[in-house]
């Protein structure tokens, strides 16, 4: 009796098991892939550069990356270099400042809007933005010096070559030679060139965007700086991918300050303000903020190129509903993949004291933390007070901002579908996923009058040039360049066609 009843059981296990793994392979192998609506797009018109036009935009990007338009904070930047850059540009793209298609107007002195003219004003408008500040270089780190521009083994290096002056350069050039192709586009758009994204943008993209808006402008789409086509980033996936940012993390950055007693080291407080706010950031560090894999975009993201992982992988994200968990532990493990499960939490500056022998009355730290999009800046907050758990840590905002909305990003959505195609065509047919941007851009002020925000930067990156964003030896290859300029020329022909799909078979977008 007991032999049998042992049995049944053993045989009712085996048969969820062959059921479990029956669906895990069922849903592997027929993995829904993605419709992409069938537009009629046009062919795009010439879409190799010549060597001439090479040569033109590598001296374009080279001469943008020798003015140092530095952004060292709000009250401090290189004004004279930000002047400059504005004139470098009216010398380099003559045909976009004399053509009668496009206004140009200049914006907090050195904020530029332009607006391209289409001749169907039944089009909503597009917006493409870049920016011209750059963050500060320590050049003594750096192998050749970060303002030169220099040309190396096929690569241009310089501050600014990745973030952001490559697709300001892009998008000029590309219009520039649009325009001396004879192009004229049907649907309008504007350019925003802001002149202080790595300081918050106040005086640039806000001023433009909140002057748009007062114009009533609505755009069909923006598509500004953001995330890359990542080869190599995400263990096993075994293709690059692109990423477009259809939403961006919330921010939160906190001043904590300890006020404590001062006076001779040679009688000190049995605790120091240094050691309370060290104790304090500590804590804050050795407990991350929690994992939220699975409840934002960041899940869609894995399921749309479950079928590029290499196997097994390939039937693990397919069934995230049976292993998010594993998942969530995996991605958690590189700073890159951590970025894009939870809140984030960078201390970023520390300060105190002045003299070896002296205690000193006040220490201060800064942290920054990059929000997930499952979280508010309040929640944040709460938890941040419940794991410090010490009243003589005064915390104050220094600013905040919840996590971006999500944008449209289905068949229907002409943006999403417009930089897909373009990518596709762009990328030798790589894939794209819906991603969450885990820095911020100054597409965040344009909220009001879109959607539609993609942050999407049309550039291959590899793990290892990952650092080099505000990092060391930024860099970009000719090649990656040219790719840049075509992607621009491609995405502005593209964006021309008219609202309405043509419906037919579907296709696989992956
Ligand atoms: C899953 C694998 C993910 C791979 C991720 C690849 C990373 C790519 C980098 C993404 C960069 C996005 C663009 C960010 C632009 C930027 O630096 N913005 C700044 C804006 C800012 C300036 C001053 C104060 C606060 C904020 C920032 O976010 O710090
Ligand atoms: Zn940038
Ligand atoms: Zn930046």
């Amino acid at each position: 009796m007991a032999a049998l009843c042992g049995r049944a059981v053993v045989c009712s296990l085996a048969g969820l098991l062959v059921l479990f793994v029956s669906v895990l392979l069922i849903r592997t192998y027929t993995w829904p892939e993605r419709a992409v609506r069938q537009w009629h797009w046009k062919e795009p018109s010439g879409m190799e550069l010549m060597e001439e036009e090479k040569e033109q935009l590598i001296e374009a990007l080279k001469g943008a990356i020798r003015i140092p338009t530095v952004s060292f904070s709000e009250d401090k930047q290189n004004t004279t270099a930000l002047a400059e850059f504005g004139k470098y540009i009216e010398k380099v793209f003559p045909n976009v400042f004399s053509s009668k298609l496009i206004t140009h107007e200049v914006f907090g002195n050195y904020s530029h809007l332009f607006k391209v003219n289409g001749s169907d004003h039944t089009l909503q408008p597009y917006m493409l933005l870049a920016h011209l500040d750059v963050v500060p270089a320590t050049p003594e780190s750096w192998e050749v010096s970060p303002f030169s521009g220099v040309e190396q083994d096929g690569y241009i290096y310089g501050r600014g070559t990745l973030d952001d002056k490559s697709s300001l350069i892009g998008i000029l050039q590309a219009l520039e030679f649009l325009l001396k192709k004879g192009y004229k586009p049907c649907r309008s758009f504007y350019i925003g060139l802001g002149h202080d994204e790595e300081v918050f943008g106040h005086r640039g993209a806000k001023i433009m965007a909140e002057e748009l808006k007062n114009r009533k402008v609505k755009l069909a789409f923006l598509v500004d700086e953001g995330l890359p086509v990542i080869d190599g980033i995400i263990p096993g996936l075994n293709c690059p991918v692109a990423l477009i940012g259809i939403t961006e993390k919330g921010s939160l950055t906190l001043k904590l300050t300890v006020n404590g007693s001062p006076g001779h080291s040679s009688f000190p407080p049995l605790e120091s303000s240094i050691g309370i706010l060290s104790a304090a950031v500590s804590r804050l560090e050795q407990n991350p903020m929690p994992n939220k894999f699975g409840e934002g975009p960041e899940r869609a993201m894995f399921e749309h190129v479950a079928s590029k992982f290499v196997f097994p992988l390939n039937i693990v994200m397919a069934n995230l509903w049976a292993f998010s968990l594993v998942v969530s532990r995996f991605l958690a493990q590189s700073s890159s993949t951590n970025a894009m499960i939870r809140t984030t939490t960078a201390l970023t500056i520390f300060q105190s004291g002045i003299k070896s022998n002296v205690v000193p009355p006040t220490a201060t730290a800064t942290v920054n933390f990059r929000i997930h999009p499952a979280q508010t800046v309040k929640e944040v907050l709460d938890i941040v007070r419940k794991t410090i758990q010490d009243e003589r840590v005064e915390l104050s905002v220094m600013n905040s901002f919840d996590p971006l909305p999500v944008s449209s990003h289905d068949v229907e959505s002409v943006g999403y579908q417009i930089l897909q195609h373009t990518i596709h065509s762009v990328f030798s047919g790589a894939p794209s996923a819906p991603a969450v941007c885990i820095g911020n851009t100054d597409s965040r002020y344009f909220v009001p009058l879109t959607n539609n925000i993609y942050r999407f930067n049309p550039v291959i990156l590899k793990k290892e040039d990952l650092n080099r964003i505000h990092g060391l030896n930024e860099r970009i290859s000719k090649e990656a360049l040219e790719r840049l300029v075509q992607f621009y020329f491609q995405l502005i022909q593209n964006a021309d066609i008219d609202k309405i799909p043509i419906p037919h078979r579907a296709t696989h977008e992956l």
